[in-house]
């Protein structure tokens, strides 16, 4: 049974006045890189993320699930889990929207027009700021890792062909004789993804010793979390953790799940094999990845991405 008093997940404050170069930005990118590789994730205090902006992103998303499925419908992708996820079966607590290349303005608009035909400014402003500013600790955290494993030459082009997904969910409080399972257990397929949330908790991350931590959330905390293509490219050194949501008390949980991933190719750098560390991973794009996991979902579950392109 997991209860209230389960151990947390590690903390990492990236503060606005972290300069590159000093000694306290070394130690934070040493925090940074153990705790991926320890535990695949950690909790990120981020203070250009205002509670302002918190307090408006929560605001605007939860009206957009009030509206009819039909509308919601609308967002429709070829992709899996990139379009609306209508609550069912094995989830039927969870609902959620999906916008692709979620920084640029004009999809957020287009994703805004197809709901609200009569225009919702506030939303999309609201909307395009928060994936921008979190794009941002995507960044930075990158940054931290390309530096930490002196990669840092193949930084720019990998951030060049980074592309986001934002995927805003709404998890209702179960019904009396309903499961409290938000989200079934599984390992993220992208390369990394930031998730923000409402004051409702819920979200268990897995130890590799099989103890499930949890996270307390506040308005400028983010859990930073590695999945199967940073695992990958990272020649098996970090950690990508299964994680599940499990909902307790009486009020619905709103959250926010940045999703990166990379257009190009997902290479290991030469610079992290050597002969302690042999090549795991042959080159592999995320688009072949996706549509491995989907051709059988029992492969979504748990970290299979050795089947895919292991040496
Ligand atoms: O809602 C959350 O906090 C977790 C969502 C999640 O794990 C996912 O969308 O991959
Ligand atoms: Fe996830």
């Amino acid at each position: 049974m997991v209860s209230e008093s389960l151990p947390k997940l590690p903390t990492v404050e990236l503060k606005g006045k972290l300069k590159a170069g000093t000694s306290s930005w070394t130690s934070t990118c040493n925090k940074v890189k153990q705790a991926l590789e320890e535990y695949g994730c950690f909790v990120a205090v981020y203070d250009k993320f205002t509670v302002d902006l918190h307090n408006k992103a929560v605001d605007v998303v939860q009206p957009m699930f009030e509206l009819p499925t039909k509308v919601k419908a609308r967002n429709s992708s070829d992709l899996p889990y990139h379009g609306y996820y209508k609550p069912g079966k094995p989830m039927p607590l969870l609902e959620s929207l999906g916008i692709e290349e979620a920084t640029t303005l004009h999809n957020i608009q287009s994703f805004t027009n197809l709901l609200w035909p009569t225009r919702n400014d506030h939303f999309c402003e609201t909307i395009h700021e928060y994936a921008k500013t979190v794009s941002e600790l995507e960044q930075l955290v990158m940054r931290m890792v390309f530096e930490t494993y002196g990669v840092e030459k193949y930084l720019n082009s990998h951030l060049n062909s980074t592309t986001y997904l934002l995927r805003i969910a709404k998890y209702r409080v179960p019904l009396k004789d309903e499961l409290n399972l938000g989200a079934v257990g599984h390992t993220d397929k992208n390369f990394i993804t930031i998730l923000h949330q409402n004051q409702v908790n819920g979200l268990e991350v897995q130890t590799k010793d099989g103890e499930w931590l949890t996270f307390e959330s506040s308005p400028q905390s983010f859990v930073v979390m590695a999945g199967e293509p940073f695992l990958a490219w990272s020649n098996n050194r970090i950690h990508a953790p299964l994680h599940r949501v499990m909902m307790k008390g009486d009020k619905a949980r709103y959250s926010f799940a940045l999703f990166s991933t990379s257009k190009d190719n997902i290479v290991t750098p030469k610079e992290l094999v050597d002969e302690d560390h042999p090549l795991q991973f042959k080159p592999f794009d995320y688009m072949g990845l996706l549509r491995f996991y989907t051709e059988d979902v029992s492969r979504m579950a748990v970290c299979t991405i050795k089947d895919y392109c292991g040496v």
